[in-house]
């Protein structure tokens, strides 16, 4: 039954956020229980699960801080175990260690995991997870010990308080550290479970839900806007003394917005692929099999770090797309580019993220140059590469497999060639850590084409198991090939290299990238209402479902305060100025 309900609960949350266009406050509160779920012991989970679902307790996931975000190992808050008192000391010992960002934290948390280095008889043992309560339940203040409060003005997210925590030799007991895979004994004996880095884990759970739940819907919601305004919207004699045209028949305008919703069609299939093999390598954790986590984690790294990049980028396309409009917060797009241009950097920041996986691609390509087998996810790293693209004629690119052809020879290319560059480097001289660092920019791109690859390859997959209508499968062929071959028109330099694709063969794929935009364009609407966001959860004055754009747009803006004030700079500065002249004119 306990599956059950948490699976209700989790269609809940997840419909929750899709209503609320997930603005919802308390993100980090999900955070915070899913990692008690997932760290913490049967008994700590029946003890405080409960408590945060009923949300007689706020949550907060407390790790980053003023000094540190991304190098975990260099985290400063500690928690040291006090065996007199079977207690752990958790103390912020200088500013660089005080907790900055966590979300919910500023003016709502009650409680906060706090990521700390565990000391035991002056030992480190890494960072590992102590749930503190810090403000009391009786009246929200702040516990003895406690500094909290909001870190002010960001550049979006506004709804959330993140905030910051000063914590002064908090007492708390042994049964608060979060112990199914690492435990501290009564006699300060440590008992770790697997991998050394399983107290990153729940990490690996955030990429895989901000992906589904925050990142694709803000693009999913962008490009609802700009197509639908792009088909209310005429400006401009498209044929000399015809009517002026929808700025969707104009092929640039179709250059722009049609590839982002192939874009969403990609990502939205690339969701449930991470979910199930998160959901499968979870299964297998809490039975005590480690082996896939090196694996998930290098794919969901990889992943969180692309899909917000272009998510990020695909948003501001669609903003721009709409003209003097889209830079009206009115649009709803400037606030939806604000909010996803954060998940760049949360979770884990790009870059640091890109090199997590690439870390993982070429130890993988050692042990397949050594025969070892490979994980499925990086099989291909072995895999003998064609010499040639095989495409004769422009109609070959709508062949699946000359496309994910291409991008797998792409692939590892970069990946081999960054792999060996590493390896010359080291015996020219260098220590391994100078050798990655002068290969990274190499190592991300390498990274980034592995990432890519893989959603290419889930598309094709996913749209060749779909048993739907042969009407919705031509489309969904279309947006698959579509989305395919502007990231090989968009990458072009890195597919032309050693001849792979000749520049006839680019000719070809233009060509038959064009066409698609054509055909493409005459199901756009239907293609971007099939997400179903109602207009509520759009927010858009552009974007609602009857197109009545210029009517909402002013009486959206005759509501704006601005309109209800009185002008005190006119009565104080411009009046004298105005009244001044009355008598010249
Ligand atoms: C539903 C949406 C809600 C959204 C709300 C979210 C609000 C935001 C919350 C936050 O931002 S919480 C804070 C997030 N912070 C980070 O993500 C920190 C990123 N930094 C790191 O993960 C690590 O510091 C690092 C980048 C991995 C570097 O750490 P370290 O120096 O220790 O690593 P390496 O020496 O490179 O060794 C890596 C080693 O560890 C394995 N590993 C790394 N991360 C994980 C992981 N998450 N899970 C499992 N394993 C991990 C990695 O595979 C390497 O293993 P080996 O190669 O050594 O075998
Ligand atoms: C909106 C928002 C919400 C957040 N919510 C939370 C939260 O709830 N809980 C929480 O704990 N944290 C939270 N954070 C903090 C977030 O997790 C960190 O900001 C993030 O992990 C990046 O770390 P950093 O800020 O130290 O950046 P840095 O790592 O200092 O990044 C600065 C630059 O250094 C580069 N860099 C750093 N390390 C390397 C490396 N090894 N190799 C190459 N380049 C490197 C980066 O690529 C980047 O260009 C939030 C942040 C934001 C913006």
């Amino acid at each position: 039954m306990n599956a059950v309900l948490k699976l209700l609960h989790h269609i809940q949350v997840h419909f929750n956020f899709r209503v609320l266009a997930g603005d919802i406050g308390f993100n980090v509160h999900t955070v915070f229980l899913n990692c008690i779920n997932e760290l913490g012991t049967d008994e700590q989970i029946a003890k405080w699960v409960p408590l945060a679902q009923n949300y007689n307790i706020i949550g907060t996931y407390a790790q980053t801080e003023l000094g540190h975000g991304t190098y975990l190992r260099g985290l400063e808050t500690t928690a040291t175990f006090d065996m007199s008192t079977q207690e752990f000391l958790i103390n912020t010992p200088k500013i660089s260690a005080m907790k900055w960002w966590p979300g919910d934290l500023g003016r709502s948390a009650t409680h906060a995991l706090v990521l700390a280095q565990l000391y035991i008889k002056g030992k480190n043992y890494g960072m590992h997870p102590f749930l503190v309560q810090i403000r009391s339940l009786h009246d929200h203040s702040p516990l003895p010990g406690i500094t909290v409060g909001d870190i002010g003005p960001k550049m979006g997210f506004a709804h959330v308080d993140n905030g910051y925590l000063f914590l002064r030799n908090i007492r708390i007991p042994l049964q608060n550290m979060l112990s199914r895979y690492s435990q501290v004994l009564p006699d300060g004996r440590y008992v770790k479970r697997g991998s050394e880095k399983i107290n990153y884990f729940s990490m690996i759970l955030v990429r895989v839900n901000m992906i589904g739940e925050v990142v694709v819907g803000t693009l999913t919601k962008a490009c609802m806007i700009a197509i639908r305004y792009s088909v209310v919207r005429r400006q401009s004699e498209f044929k000399p003394g015809a009517a002026e045209a929808k700025i969707l028949d104009y092929q640039t305008q179709q250059g722009k917005l049609l590839p982002q919703l192939a874009t969403v069609y990609a990502f939205h299939f690339l969701c449930p692929y991470l979910l199930d093999y998160y959901n499968l390598v979870h299964h297998e954790i809490k039975s005590g099999n480690f082996k896939s986590l090196p694996e998930l984690h290098a794919l969901t790294a990889g992943m969180k770090a692309l899909v917000t990049e272009y998510s990020t980028a695909g948003v501001e396309v669609c903003r721009r797309a709409c003209g003097g409009h889209g830079y009206s917060m009115l649009s709803g797009l400037p606030s939806l580019y604000s909010y996803v241009l954060a998940a760049c950097t949360y979770e884990g920041e790009n870059t640091v993220l890109y090199l997590q996986t690439a870390r993982y691609l070429v130890k993988c390509l050692a042990m397949g140059q050594s025969g070892q087998s490979l994980p499925q996810s990086v099989a291909y790293l072995t895999s003998a590469l064609s010499r040639r693209c095989q495409a004769r004629d422009k109609s070959d690119f709508l062949k699946t497999e000359i496309y994910l052809d291409a991008f797998e020879h792409r692939a590892c290319r970069l990946i081999r060639g960054a792999a060996s560059k590493v390896q010359a480097l080291v015996h020219s001289g260098l220590e391994q850590y100078e050798a990655w660092n002068s290969t990274s920019v190499e190592l991300l791109e390498a990274s980034m084409a592995h990432c890519q690859y893989i959603i290419v390859k889930v598309f094709v997959d996913t749209v060749e198991k779909l048993n739907s209508d042969p009407g919705i499968h031509i489309s969904l062929k279309r947006l698959c090939h579509l989305f395919a071959l502007h990231w090989i028109r968009t990458n072009a330099g890195s597919f032309l290299h050693n001849e792979y694709i000749s520049g006839n063969q680019l000719d070809m794929v233009t060509e038959i990238y064009l066409d698609l935009l054509l055909l493409l364009r005459k199901e756009a609407v239907v293609l971007v209402d099939a997400f179903d966001y109602t207009d509520e959860q759009l927010n858009s004055a552009l974007g609602s479902y009857d197109g009545q754009v210029y009517q909402r747009l002013f009486e959206w803006a005759q509501k704006a305060p601005e309109n209800h004030q009185v002008n005190s700079a006119y009565e104080k500065h411009m009046k004298p100025l105005f009244h001044s002249a009355l008598s010249k004119l």
